[in-house]
C-alpha cells in the first residue's frame, strides 16, 4: 500500500522539516513497512534523512536553463530526489498544463528513471455527462503515456472531489478503478477528499493500492493514522 501526502502550497521549510522528522520517527518506531511519500512545496525540498520517499510536486523538463520560476533536474539531483508528481489536476485546470506539456514532462523524467506519480481525473461536468464521456475524458489523459513504465504510479483523483469534502461512492471507486486497472498494471491510488475517517475504507476497496492525500495530510498525526490504516490492511 502507498500512502502519499501532497502538501501543495502549504507548510514552510521549518514546518516541513518537523513534519518529515515526525513521520519518519513514527514509521520507524511502529515498524511500518508501507510506502510513504511526501511531496513538499518546492521551497521545502531538501536532502532529508528519512525512509519516507520525498518527491517534487513539479519540475521543468530540463537539467537547468532560462525558465524563470521553474526548477530543473539539477535542483532535484542536489537533494537526491527521484520522484515526481505529474499531471495533477491543479496543474491541468488551474495552471493550464496541456496534455502535450504533461507528456513532455512524463517522457523526460521517465528517461531519467524517476518514479512518476501520474494523476488523472474528470471534472464534475464529465462525471455528470455519463460513464462514456467520463472515460473519454480520462482516456485522453493517458494519451502518449507509457502505461507499462515500471516506475509508474497512477493516481485517480476526480477533480470535483479535490478539496471539496465530496468523494465518489465506494461502488463508483471500485468501478472506475476496475476500468483504470485495465489500462495499466501500475499501482493505482485514489485521491480526492481522503480523510482519517474514510481512508481505511477506501484503501480496502478492490484495485485501490493506496491514497494521495491533500488537505487531510497537513496534520502529520492524521497522516500517520492513515499510514497505520495501510499497515493494518496489509497485515490482515
Ligand atoms: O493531491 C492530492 C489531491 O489533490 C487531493 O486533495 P484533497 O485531499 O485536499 O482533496
Amino acid at each position: 500500500m502507498i500512502v502519499a501526502a501532497n502538501l501543495k502550497t502549504n507548510l514552510t521549510r521549518k514546518q516541513t522539516k518537523e513534519y518529515i522528522e515526525t513521520l519518519d520517527d513514527f514509521v520507524k518506531t511502529n515498524h511500518i513497512n508501507q510506502e510513504s511519500f511526501v511531496f513538499p512545496a518546492t521551497s521545502s525540498l531538501d536532502s532529508y534523512d528519512t525512509d519516507v520517499t520525498i518527491g517534487a510536486q513539479n519540475a521543468y523538463p530540463v537539467q537547468n536553463g532560462a525558465f524563470t520560476g521553474e526548477i530543473g533536474v539539477e535542483h532535484l539531483d542536489e537533494f537526491g530526489l527521484k520522484t515526481i508528481l505529474i499531471g495533477h489536476s491543479e496543474r491541468r485546470h488551474i495552471l493550464g498544463e496541456t496534455q502535450d506539456v504533461i507528456l513532455q514532462k512524463f517522457n523526460y523524467f521517465k528517461e531519467l528513471g524517476y518514479t512518476i506519480v501520474y494523476c488523472v481525473g474528470e471534472p464534475l461536468e464529465k462525471r455528470e455527462a455519463g460513464v462514456a464521456e467520463m472515460m473519454d475524458y480520462i482516456n485522453a489523459q493517458y494519451r502518449g503515456i507509457d502505461t507499462s513504465y515500471e516506475r509508474l504510479i497512477i493516481a485517480y483523483e476526480p477533480v470535483w472531489a479535490i478539496g471539496t469534502g465530496l468523494t465518489p461512492t465506494n461502488e463508483d471507486i471500485i468501478a472506475i478503478h476496475r476500468e483504470l486497472k485495465k489500462k495499466s498494471p501500475a499501482p493505482l491510488l485514489y485521491g480526492g477528499s481522503v480523510k482519517v475517517n474514510n481512508a481505511k475504507e477506501i484503501m480496502a476497496l478492490q484495485n485501490v493500492d493506496g491514497v494521495l492525500v491533500g488537505s487531510a495530510a497537513l496534520k502529520v498525526e492524521d497522516f500517520c493514522q492513515m499510514v497505520t490504516f495501510a499497515q493494518e490492511l496489509e497485515n490482515k
